[in-house]
């Protein structure tokens, strides 16, 4: 067998280490090695840089997170400071954006402590004034009393009554939003049944959820209100908010919502979601949401739970995702009655399909393929009545295609918006 003089874990570690502190870093230390210290740094570029950061079973990205978090929880400062600089310098793949490294940051001072965590921020702000010319961030002012939970943005309510009760997620990229998105939710919901896709397109979108008069945290006059009602109160919402054009996502009563708002204030939607909705119900339907408002006043929504679950939910859902379904349960059954009352009124007597041909925004249609509270003929004769409309049918998915299939849900909305 024949001899080769080059150690390869020692090559292919300072390969790698090149590759996370950077060539210069490296080479210092190098050149800084010593008759004490030479041993040891073979010793870590081979043991560290090549047996551990060489596994291809982490991205360079997660190991270079979990080397911070570590260095933080022991305090190694020196080390931690050399992994900041790393991180917000390295290769496109790799590196942490400086809101990426604010939440390792934030992480840590659940997990390592507070003490920990002040440090860690204080060597950190230090880097990024540092380097930030060279990665174009600037550290500007900023007061701890405007900070927001990122997944949730910032909560309001109207002036204006009824009062509405709403949360804006400013984009993340931190430029101007690409859209204004709102997400008006279901008959019984209220806006955190938007939280992962509202998440999804703050990415680049402003995102707007509310809640719908009498639901969530709204005021809920008395009733019954009309259809149009709903869409003046989001249309006083969006002058509020000074959205300008939106797009409007909106599910079941969310997407009825839309259409009353695209007819009755145009100049506020530029493009329109309608998923899971109707523009209007048969007879025989209207008269079982006479129904449903009666029992609901005689015995309360408890009484009505069940049977909504079982149309917002298939049953195969329903057997997977029990605390999914507890959660939409427990929120429908604690709606205001007055509100939820007044809804039904709204929704039994939407009316808007002779006038689909006035809605003049590109708009999508969609609709689940199980839905039996509004059935894919209802997304037909939305999709024929509504000139710029296309329609997209999720397949499996009943009345709540975006809780059942976020995934797919998602995937059709961020396509079409990705299109306007
Ligand atoms: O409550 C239901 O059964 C279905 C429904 C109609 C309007 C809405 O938002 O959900």
């Amino acid at each position: 067998m024949s001899f080769d003089p080059l150690n390869h874990d020692l090559l292919r570690g300072l390969d790698q280490r090149r590759a996370v502190l950077g060539g210069a870093w490296v080479e210092r230390s190098l050149a800084n090695a010593n008759t004490f210290t030479a041993d040891f740094q073979n010793f870590i570029t081979r043991y560290a840089w090549h047996d551990i950061w060489d596994r291809p079973g982490l991205p360079r990205k997660t190991r270079r997170t979990i080397v911070l978090a570590i260095t933080i929880a022991l305090g190694r400062w020196e080390e931690y400071e050399l992994h900041v600089r790393a991180a917000l310098l390295g290769d496109a793949d790799s590196r942490l954006t400086p809101d990426e490294l604010k939440e390792v940051l934030m992480q840590s001072a659940i997990y390592a402590g507070v003490p920990a965590a002040n440090t860690a921020f204080a060597h950190a702000a230090a880097i990024l004034r540092e380097v930030g010319p060279q990665i174009g961030y600037t550290l500007e002012p900023a007061s701890p009393l405007d900070a927001v939970h990122p997944g949730v943005g910032r909560a309001g309510r109207t002036d204006s009554l009824p009062a509405l009760h709403y949360s804006v997620r400013a984009p993340r990229n931190g430029k101007r939003p690409r859209h204004t998105v709102v997400l008006s939710h279901a008959l019984g919901c209220d806006l955190t049944m938007w939280d992962g896709l509202a998440n999804l397109l703050a990415a680049d979108c402003r995102v707007i959820a509310y809640d719908h008069r009498g639901h969530g945290s709204s005021d809920a006059p008395a009733g019954p209100y009309a259809m149009a009602d709903l869409a003046d109160d989001a249309a006083r919402m969006l002058r509020d908010l000074d959205t300008g054009p939106v797009v409007w996502i909106g599910l079941s009563m969310g997407g009825m919502v839309g259409q009353e708002l695209a007819l009755r204030h145009p100049s506020l939607v530029g493009a329109l979601v309608l998923a899971h909705t109707t523009s209007g119900y048969p007879d025989a339907a209207r008269d079982v949401w006479q129904q449903r408002i009666a029992t609901v006043r005689e015995r309360g929504i408890e009484a009505i739970a069940d049977a909504v679950m079982g149309r917002y939910f298939h049953d195969a859902f329903r057997a997977a995702h029990p605390a999914t379904v507890a959660r939409f349960r427990q929120r429908l059954v604690t709606t205001d009655a007055q509100g939820y009352i007044g809804c039904c009124a709204a929704v039994g007597g939407i009316d808007t399909t002779a006038r689909l041909g006035q809605v003049a925004a590109p708009t999508l249609v969609l609709a689940g393929e199980l839905d039996q509270g509004t059935p894919v003929d209802m997304a037909r004769t939305l999709a024929a009545g509504i000139p710029s409309a296309q329609l997209q049918v999720l397949a499996g998915a009943s009345h709540l295609g975006a809780v059942e299939q976020p995934d797919a849900f998602a995937a059709a909305v961020t396509a079409f918006v990705g299109m306007l």
